[in-house]
């Protein structure tokens, strides 16, 4: 069984009000289908406004699509209970791009990393540290960072408090939303890396959005360009560069 099947995907923005304009009107995404196997990573690469976090979002349960659905283990998430979903939630988890804003400033990072598991697993205070620790030096950080708070991170540390909440309940798929955009080059090509290893060792499927070639390159096994709402080709990442449709070839030679 597949891990996460989208099907036919269509979603449309209705722009009103002092917001209408020409480019919004009409805009979202129509008939993204694709299929992520387990231990898999899917890139979906796009120019901005593409669609990108719009698939992203109706994967995570966030935005519901006016037709299609999404499958996640066989189960449709749009039309399952709540119970159902919190399961579901466990075993998918997100990365966003800004790492700040996705955590608690007044929050030391083991308050962080220890939110999920504090949700859904029972444990005392000792095994909860046990394992923060673990997860810290799984991502390459200190144990000894759990006492600090996100301001005394750097941006890619922080990035890396956010990839060691997303595995601390062992997922299966995690959401990649532009992790590294906002971080250095360097600190980027890292952070790629690790997210790699981290799925080589831990069977981790991720569902990676970007507008980075290069990135993309690095991480995906199988690469699907959207462009204006549609998905025009995917291509396994190992002939990424021999691509054939017009867009894909100025998405990816440009
Ligand atoms: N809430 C919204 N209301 C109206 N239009 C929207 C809304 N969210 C997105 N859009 C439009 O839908 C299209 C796709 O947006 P989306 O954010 O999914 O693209 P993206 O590829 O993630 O872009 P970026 O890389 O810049 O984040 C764009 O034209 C955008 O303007």
């Amino acid at each position: 069984m597949s891990l996460l099947i989208a099907d036919q995907l269509t979603k449309t923005y209705s722009a009103s009000g002092w917001f209408r304009s020409k480019e919004s009107a009409g805009s979202g995404v129509n008939d993204i289908s694709f299929v992520i196997e387990e231990g898999m990573c899917l890139g979906i690469l796009g120019e901005s406004g593409a669609g990108k976090s719009t698939i992203a979002k109706m994967v995570l349960g966030l935005l519901r699509p006016e037709s299609g659905k999404v499958l996640f283990q066989g189960v449709d998430l749009y039309r399952s209970d709540r119970a159902v979903r919190k399961l579901w939630r466990r075993d998918l988890q997100v990365v966003f791009q800004d790492c700040y804003s996705a955590v608690n400033p007044r929050m030391t990072i083991r308050q962080i990393i220890g939110e999920p598991l504090r949700n859904y697993e029972q444990m005392s205070s000792k095994e909860e540290q046990r394992i923060i620790g673990e997860l810290l030096e799984t991502v390459g950080l200190d144990p000894g960072d759990m006492r600090k708070t996100p301001k005394e991170m750097s941006g890619g540390q922080l990035q890396r408090v956010n990839i060691a909440r997303a595995i601390a309940l062992k997922p299966k798929l995690i959401v990649l939303d532009e992790p590294v955009s906002s971080l250095d080059m360097i600190v980027q090509k890292q952070i790629l890396l690790h997210l790699r290893e981290l799925k080589e060792k831990y069977g981790l499927s991720y569902l990676f959005i970007s507008h980075d070639v290069l990135a993309v390159n690095v991480l995906s096994d199988q690469v699907a360009i959207v462009d204006k709402g549609m998905m025009v080709e995917t291509i396994d990442t190992a002939s990424l560069f021999d691509c054939v449709h017009p867009v894909s070839k100025r998405i990816v030679l440009s």
